[in-house]
C-alpha cells in the first residue's frame, strides 16, 4: 500500500478535477486524411484559444514500446496516463523473453512442451497474426515454432486471425503466405505445422469486455471443434471470402483448413495450447473459455483437457491465466491507488468497448477497485454494431452521467474515457470519423459547461491518435490512391502526439499558464494530483504544470 500524497496546500477548486480522454485523438502529421482538423469541433477550437495546451507524447518509447516506430495503443497509453511513469512493456518483455531464450527456460514453456512431447499430440497457437506489434508480433510466434520444433515437439497447429486493424486493412496475404511458406520450410517427416484455422479479429476469438462473446463462441466453434466453413489453405479462404463479403481483414468470416473432409487441427484432450497474444483485453474471454470448469456464456460443447497457457499474465488481480510465459510489467503505485490512499472520491466511466480502459489499463492491468468506498466505476453498454454505422456511439450518454455526477458534486476525481476517435477511426470511413469527432466535441462542450459551473477543472487529453490519420501515405508523404481513385483508408493507430487542455474553472495564477512540452502522456497522472492539490510522487514522470 502506498502512503497518503502530501497536500500542496496551494489550489483549491470548489468542482472536481475531470480528465476526459478522447481515445485515438491526436494532431495530424498531414493535412489530408486528418478527420480530427477537417471536422467541426466549435468547442475543441474554441478550449484550445481559451486555455493553456500543450502536446504531449504518446508512441514508442514514450509509453514503452520497443521504438519510436511502433504507433501507441490504448493499453500502454492508459498505464502510462494511470501509472504516471514508462515500463517496458509487453511488446518489448516479450521479445526481450524470446531473444535472450528466457522464455524457453521456464516452466511454464518446459511443461507445455514436455506435455506435447510425452503424449504425441499436439502443440496449437492461438492469435493475431501480423507485426502489429500491439496485440502480438509474428516473428515471436515464428521463433517459438522453431523452438518447439528444436525441443522435438512433432506435430503444430496454428490458429491465425486476420488483423487488418493495427497493420493495412487488406494486409493479410502479405503475412499468411510467407508465414505458409515458412511452416513448408520447417515441415519435414518429423515436424508437420499448419495453419488449422482463422477469421478477422473483429469477428471471431477476440472480443473484450464481454461486449460480444459470440465473437468468442464462433472462434471456439473455429479453432476448437473445427467447425465452420472448410477450405484446402488459408490462402485459398481468405482470397474466397473476401471475394465474397467484400469485408476488410479484420471482419473476414472465419474459417476451417480441412483436409478430405476433415478438419487438420481441432484441439484434443492431451494437446497444448499457447494463445500468443500478449495483450490482455481481448485475450481474456477466450482464456476463459479454456479455463473455466462452468462456463455460462455459450455451450462449449466439448472442453478438451490440455495444458493451457497465455503469453503473459493477463490480469494482476485475478491471475488469469494459470500459465503464462512471460511476466508482465510490474506497475505499481498507480494514480488511482494513490488517489485511495488520500481519501479522493474517484469516479470513472466509459462505455462497454473501453471501460476496461478506462478501469483495468487505468489501474495497470488489475480488474479490481483499490477501496470500494471511494471508487464507482460505472460501465455504459456498448451497442453491438459497425460503428460507422453509430458513428457518435454512447459519447451523449457518457456525458449525461459524467454531468449528473459533477452536478451532485460526489467525486474530487472524475475521469472517463471517449472511444469515438478511435473506435470509428479503426473502420476507416472517414465520414464516420468526421461525424463521430463532431459529436463528441458536442458532448465535449456540455461536460465543460458543467465543471466550469461547479468550480472545477477539465483536463482534455488522449491515449494515441489515430482519427487524426485515415489515409495511407507513402514515403515521400503523399497519399496513396486505390485503383477507382479513392485514398487508401488507414485503420490503424497512428504515431502522432496528442492534446492536453487545462481548462481551469477558477485559475488564480496558482501555476503557470505555460505548459511543460516535450513529456509523454506519463505525465498526465503527476498534473491530474496537482490540481488535486497534492504533490506528485518522487517517482513519478513529471506534471505538465508548473506549480508556483
Ligand atoms: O482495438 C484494439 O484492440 C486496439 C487495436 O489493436 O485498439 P486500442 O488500443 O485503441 O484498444
Ligand atoms: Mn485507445
Ligand atoms: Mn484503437
Amino acid at each position: 500500500m502506498v502512503d497518503a500524497l502530501k497536500k500542496m496546500g496551494k489550489i483549491s477548486r470548489k468542482g472536481p478535477v475531470v480528465l476526459v480522454i478522447m481515445d485515438g485523438v491526436g494532431f495530424g502529421k498531414y493535412k489530408e486524411g486528418d478527420a480530427v482538423a477537417s471536422s467541426r469541433t466549435g468547442t475543441l477550437n474554441k478550449l484550445y484559444k481559451a486555455y493553456p495546451w500543450t502536446k504531449l507524447k504518446a508512441h514508442g518509447t514514450a509509453v514503452g514500446l520497443p521504438s519510436d516506430d511502433d504507433m501507441g495503443n490504448s493499453e500502454v497509453g492508459h498505464n502510462a496516463m494511470g501509472c504516471g511513469r514508462v515500463f517496458a512493456q509487453g511488446a518489448k518483455l516479450v521479445n526481450a523473453s524470446i531473444s535472450t531464450g528466457a522464455m524457453y527456460e521456464g516452466t511454464t514453456w518446459k511443461k507445455l512442451i514436455n506435455n506435447a512431447k510425452e503424449k504425441q499430440s499436439t502443440l496449437h497457437f492461438i492469435g493475431l497474426l501480423s507485426d502489429g506489434n500491439v496485440h502480438s508480433h509474428i516473428d515471436n510466434l515464428k521463433a517459438m515454432i522453431v523452438q518447439a520444433k528444436k525441443e522435438g515437439v512433432s506435430k503444430v497447429r496454428v490458429h491465425a486471425l486476420l488483423d487488418g486493424r493495427d497493420v493495412g486493412e487488406l494486409s493479410a496475404l502479405e503475412y499468411f503466405d510467407p508465414f505458409e511458406e515458412f511452416l513448408s520450410g520447417l515441415n519435414d517427416e518429423g515436424f508437420d505445422a499448419k495453419i488449422a484455422s482463422g477469421g478477422g479479429r473483429m469477428v471471431i476469438t477476440m472480443d473484450r469486455y464481454n461486449a460480444n462473446w459470440n465473437m468468442v463462441k464462433k472462434g471456439w466453434e473455429t479453432h476448437v471443434l473445427g467447425e465452420g466453413r472448410m477450405f484446402d489453405s488459408a490462402h485459398e479462404a481468405i482470397v474466397t471470402l473476401r471475394e465474397e463479403s467484400k469485408a476488410i481483414d479484420q471482419d473476414l468470416p472465419p474459417f476451417v483448413i480441412a483436409k478430405d473432409g476433415k478438419p487438420v487441427g481441432t484441439i484434443e484432450d492431451g494437446d497444448s495450447v499457447i494463445l500468443f497474444n500478449f495483450r490482455g483485453d481481448r485475450a481474456l474471454e477466450i482464456t476463459k473459455a479454456f479455463e473455466a470448469e462452468e462456463l455460462t456464456e455459450f455451450d462449449r460443447k466439448r472442453r478438451p483437457d490440455i495444458e493451457y497457457a497465455g503469453m503473459m499474465e493477463y490480469d494482476g488481480d485475478l491471475h488469469v491465466p494459470a500459465q503464462f510465459l512471460v511476466t508482465p510489467p510490474a506497475i505499481d503505485k498507480t494514480l488511482a491507488e494513490y488517489l485511495c490512499a488520500s481519501k479522493v472520491k474517484q469516479f470513472s466511466i466509459s462505455e462497454t468497448q473501453k471501460f476496461g480502459h478506462i478501469t483495468y489499463f487505468f489501474n495497470g492491468n488489475r480488474s479490481g477497485k483499490f477501496d470500494a468506498s471511494l471508487e464507482e466505476y460505472v460501465e455504459i453498454l456498448s451497442d453491438i454494431v459497425p460503428f460507422e454505422e453509430r458513428p457518435w456511439m454512447k459519447c451523449a450518454e457518457i456525458a449525461d452521467r459524467v454531468i449528473k455526477e459533477v452536478e451532485n458534486g460526489d467525486w474530487d476525481f472524475i475521469k472517463l474515457n471517449f472511444p469515438n476517435g478511435d473506435m470509428v477511426g479503426h473502420t476507416g470511413n472517414y465520414q464516420a470519423v468526421v461525424c463521430s469527432m463532431e459529436g463528441l466535441d458536442l458532448q465535449i462542450g456540455r461536460i465543460y459547461k458543467a465543471v466550469m459551473e461547479a468550480g472545477g477543472v477539465m483536463v482534455i487529453t488522449a491515449d494515441h491518435g489515430n482519427a487524426d490519420d485515415m489515409f495511407e501515405h507513402a514515403k515521400d508523404g503523399s497519399v496513396k490512391y486505390k485503383e477507382n481513385g479513392d485514398p487508401q483508408a488507414k485503420t490503424s493507430h497512428s504515431l502522432n502526439p496528442v492534446p492536453c487542455i487545462i481548462c481551469d474553472s477558477n485559475y488564480q495564477g496558482e501555476y503557470e499558464t505555460e505548459l511543460k512540452s516535450g513529456l509523454g502522456i506519463s505525465s498526465i497522472a503527476a498534473t491530474c494530483m496537482n490540481l488535486l492539490d497534492f504533490e506528485s510522487p518522487s517517482e513519478y514522470d513529471p506534471s505538465i504544470i508548473t506549480v508556483k
